[in-house]
């Protein structure tokens, strides 16, 4: 459905060099990437800033054309074709609106049908669907301007959708919105991908959008890209590891070790320990622990993404 190929784009900046003089020099905002996503994935495209995950998916939308490789998006060369992808794909930039300002969200959505040509019983049946699933009602006739946030994320999801696309791709779906809209807009696009219909291209600095709904994950850096995979394989990669932490009647005896573990944490003197698995699984360290000690609770934390992706970063760029 999407195929890059040694996908490249540089830019042009003047950079300072002495006093007052200005020199032109290359950046390379992706500097190769190749990547295939089949029909009906949902892939998270992350890095840090700068990474060039826009520069990618603006490429991939036809607005930027490459410097040099090959993108091919629903058989389609996105920047000739850019007319014929329009009707293909479904695009929500975080800064750019595809709704009429002072129109009511009904009138947008209604010119969105001429706009794209879309036969009204398709156009109403889509319309409903979002309605429902992304609450849209009680502010269908408000003028777009006088939407919060969240309301105008709903709206623009909807504006991508109505012509039927056959992928979808968000930048920053869910910044700046408050909890309530997160989780109406990250279970609404879960619902479109279990349907499989829909490729889904997410780029996004909530790590939280990713767990719930991608399941592969593409983190770029420097415009190259340094992991794809599931979230898993980025946990074993980097070592993530469980811990299970274990509240105690009586402390461990001295010397105490669970083979395969590490004990890494103690406190209130001695009454919650916890212990970082590292060649043990989660079920054989709390027998063991049930067996040796007087446990009075118990549990097993899983890695945070966030510091898996904290660490993968900061190992990309050499940071400290
Ligand atoms: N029009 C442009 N002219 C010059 N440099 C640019 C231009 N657009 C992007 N860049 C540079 O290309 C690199 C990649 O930018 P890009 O916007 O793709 O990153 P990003 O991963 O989307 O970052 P963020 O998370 O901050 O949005 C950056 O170094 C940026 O400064």
């Amino acid at each position: 459905m999407i195929e890059m190929r040694e996908l490249r784009k540089n830019f042009s900046v003047r950079v300072k060099a002495g006093r007052l003089r200005r020199q032109k020099r290359e950046v390379a905002a992706v500097d190769g990437v190749s990547l295939s996503i089949a029909r009906g994935e949902m892939v998270g495209y992350i890095g840090p800033n700068g990474a060039g995950k826009s520069t990618t998916l603006k490429m991939l939308t036809g607005v930027l054309t490459p410097t040099s490789g090959e993108v091919s998006v629903c058989g389609l060369r996105p920047v000739p074709q850019r007319t014929r992808l329009a009707l293909r794909i479904g695009v929500v930039f975080g800064q750019r609106s595809q709704l009429w300002w002072d129109l009511p969200l009904r009138e947008s959505f209604r010119l969105l049908r001429h706009v794209y040509r879309v036969p009204a019983t398709e156009h109403a049946a889509r319309l409903r669907r979002c309605e429902e699933l992304l609450d849209l009602r009680a502010f269908l006739d408000t003028p777009v301007r006088q939407l919060s946030l969240g309301q105008r994320m709903r709206g623009e999801l909807t504006a991508a959708l109505l012509h039927g696309p056959e992928v979808l791709f968000l930048d920053e779906p869910t910044i700046g919105l408050d909890v309530v809209s997160k989780q109406a807009v990250r279970s609404f696009l879960g619902e479109l991908g279990r349907t499989g219909d829909v490729t889904l291209v997410l780029t996004t600095h909530d790590l939280a959008d990713i767990e719930r709904l991608c399941h592969r994950l593409v983190v770029i850096d420097h415009g190259h890209v340094v992991h794809d995979g599931t979230i898993e394989q980025l946990h074993t990669r980097y070592g993530s590891r469980r811990r299970v932490v274990a509240d105690l009647d009586v402390p461990l005896p001295p010397g105490f070790t669970l083979p395969g573990a590490t004990l890494t944490s103690t406190e209130a003197d001695g009454h919650r320990v916890t212990f970082t698995l590292e060649s043990i699984a989660a079920g054989a360290a709390v027998a063991a622990l049930v067996t040796a000690a007087q446990v009075r609770d118990l549990s097993v934390v899983e890695p945070e993404i966030e510091d898996v992706v904290a660490r993968l970063y900061t190992d990309v760029s050499g940071a400290p």
